[in-house]
C-alpha cells in the first residue's frame, strides 16, 4: 500500500507553493542533491575516467531504463534511456516503418505534441519514400485505421486538455489492420498505470522530467517490444548503440536487443537524478496511484466549478478518459495563470486559452487541492488578473 503522505515529504516543495505544475516539470527529489553530488565528487573527482567502468556508467542507460520499464509495465531488458523525447521520437518511428516496408501512411492525431509531428514529418522528408503524415481528429483516429497505414503515432494523454486516447483498444485496432503503434507516453509515465505488455504496444517514448521529476533536461525512455528490437537497423546509429564500442571498428554492427536504441555518451549526473527520483517510485503501486489521481482531480473539477462559473472545463470530466491533470478554458486565460502563480498556485498556460493544472499524488494532497481552489476562486472573483503586471506577456513556459 502506497503511503502518499509518506511520499509527500521525499520532495523539496517551496513554502507556501502548490505546486501544479508536475506535468512540465517535476519538482526536486529532496534526495537528488546528495546523489548528484555523490556522482560529482565520489564518481567523477575521485574516480576521473575510471567511472565509466567503476561507477557503472556504462550500464547504467539500461539498468535505469528497467526501473522506468516497471513503470509503464514494459517486459524487462526492453527499455534504455538517453537523449531527449524528440530523438526517442524519431528513433522509434523510423524504427516501426522499417518494419512495414510496404505501406506509406503514418496516423496520429492533429492535437498531438508538436515537437512528434514536426520529428515525424522530418522523418518521412529525409525518407524521401512518399510517406504521408496523417493527422486526424483525436476521437477519429480509429475511423482513419486502414490497411494503408503503417504506424500508428499518438501520445496517451493530450498536453493540453489531458485527454486520455484508448491504448489497448487503439494498439488491438492497429494491429488488426497490420499497422504498428508508437506511443508517446510524456503525459502517461509516472501520471496512470500504464500496460505496454498487457496492450501489445509496440514501442512507447517518454520523458522523464514530468511525472517522473529527474529534473530539468533528464534523459528520455524508450521501449521496445521485444520481437522488434533486432528486426531493423538504427536510424541514429551512434557508437554506444554498436555491438562492441569499444572494438573501435570503422563499421557499424547494431547491439543486442534495446541495447541497438542507444546513442552516444550517457548524461552521468542526470541519471544521478533520475535514479534518485525512481527511488521514491519503487515504492509505489500504479493503481492506487492512478486512484488517487481520480479522486484529487474529481474534487478539483468539483471545486473550481462550484467557486468559479467562468472557468469552463476542457479536460474529461470521467477520470478514466483523462490523464493526472486538469484543465480549464478562459479568455484571459494567460493573465489568470499569471496572478494565480503570483498568488503561490502553480499552473501553467498554454494557448489559446488553456489554463493546465497537474495533479500529482506523490507530492499533492486534499489539503493542497483545497488551498488551490480557494485561492483561483480569490482571483477569479476579485479579477486580480486585471492589473497590469499579469497582462503583460513574458516567456510562456
Ligand atoms: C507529448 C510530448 N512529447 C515530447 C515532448 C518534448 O520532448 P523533448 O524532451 O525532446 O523536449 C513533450 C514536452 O516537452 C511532450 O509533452
Ligand atoms: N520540456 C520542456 C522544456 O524544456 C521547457 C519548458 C516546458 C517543457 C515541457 O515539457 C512542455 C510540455 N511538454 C508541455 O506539455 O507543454
Amino acid at each position: 500500500m502506497t503511503d502518499f503522505a509518506e511520499t509527500k515529504t521525499l520532495f523539496h516543495l517551496p513554502e507556501g507553493v502548490v505546486y501544479l505544475d508536475g506535468n512540465s516539470l517535476g519538482p526536486l527529489p529532496k534526495s537528488a542533491p546528495a546523489r548528484i553530488a555523490q556522482a560529482v565528487e565520489a564518481e567523477w573527482g575521485a574516480e576521473l575516467i575510471g567511472g565509466w567502468t567503476k561507477c557503472g556508467w556504462m550500464d547504467q542507460p539500461t539498468a535505469l531504463g528497467d526501473r522506468i520499464g516497471r513503470l509503464i509495465g514494459a517486459a524487462p531488458g526492453t527499455t534504455t534511456i538517453g537523449d531527449t523525447l524528440s530523438i526517442k521520437v524519431f528513433q522509434a518511428l523510423s524504427a516501426a516503418l522499417a518494419l512495414r516496408p510496404d505501406r506509406r501512411i503514418v496516423l496520429t492525431d492533429m492535437g498531438n505534441f508538436p515537437t512528434d509531428l514536426y520529428m515525424a514529418q522530418s522523418l518521412l522528408d529525409a525518407l524521401g519514400q512518399g510517406h504521408v503524415l496523417k493527422a486526424v481528429a483525436p476521437e477519429e483516429v480509429a475511423d482513419h485505421l486502414g490497411e494503408d497505414v503503417a504506424v500508428l503515432m499518438l501520445t496517451q494523454v493530450d498536453y493540453r486538455t489531458g485527454r486520455r486516447h484508448d491504448m489497448a483498444g487503439l494498439t488491438a485496432a492497429a494491429h488488426e489492420k497490420g499497422a504498428l503503434t508508437v506511443w508517446d507516453l510524456a503525459h502517461s509515465a509516472g501520471a496512470i498505470a500504464v500496460n505496454m505488455i498487457g496492450t501489445g504496444a509496440d514501442f512507447c517514448v517518454g520523458c522523464t522530467y514530468k511525472f517522473l521529476n529527474a529534473g530539468p533536461g533528464a534523459p528520455a525512455f524508450i521501449s521496445v517490444a521485444p520481437q522488434h528490437a533486432e528486426k531493423t537497423e538504427p536510424i541514429l546509429a551512434g557508437w554506444l548503440g554498436h555491438a562492441a564500442p569499444f572494438a573501435f571498428e570503422p563499421a557499424y554492427r547494431a547491439g543486442l536487443g534495446i541495447e541497438r536504441f542507444r546513442v552516444g555518451t550517457p548524461p552521468v549526473l542526470q541519471m544521478a537524478a533520475l535514479d534518485a527520483a525512481l527511488d521514491i517510485w519503487d515504492g509505489v503501486d500504479l493503481a492506487a496511484l492512478e486512484e488517487k489521481a481520480a479522486t484529487l482531480g474529481n474534487l478539483f473539477i468539483n471545486e473550481v466549478e462550484a467557486r468559479c462559473p467562468d472557468l469552463t472545463l476542457a479536460s474529461p470530466r470521467d477520470a478514466r478518459h483523462r490523464g493526472s491533470q486538469v484543465s480549464f478554458r478562459h479568455p484571459d486565460g494567460y493573465p489568470i495563470m499569471q496572478a494565480l502563480i503570483a498568488d503561490g498556485v502553480v499552473g501553467d498556460f498554454r494557448a489559446p486559452d488553456i489554463l493546465r493544472f497537474g495533479i500529482t499524488p506523490l507530492y499533492l494532497d486534499e489539503a493542497d487541492i483545497r488551498t488551490a481552489t480557494e485561492r483561483i476562486e480569490t482571483v477569479m472573483k476579485t479579477r486580480a488578473y486585471d492589473l497590469p503586471e499579469h497582462r503583460e506577456v513574458k516567456a510562456v513556459t
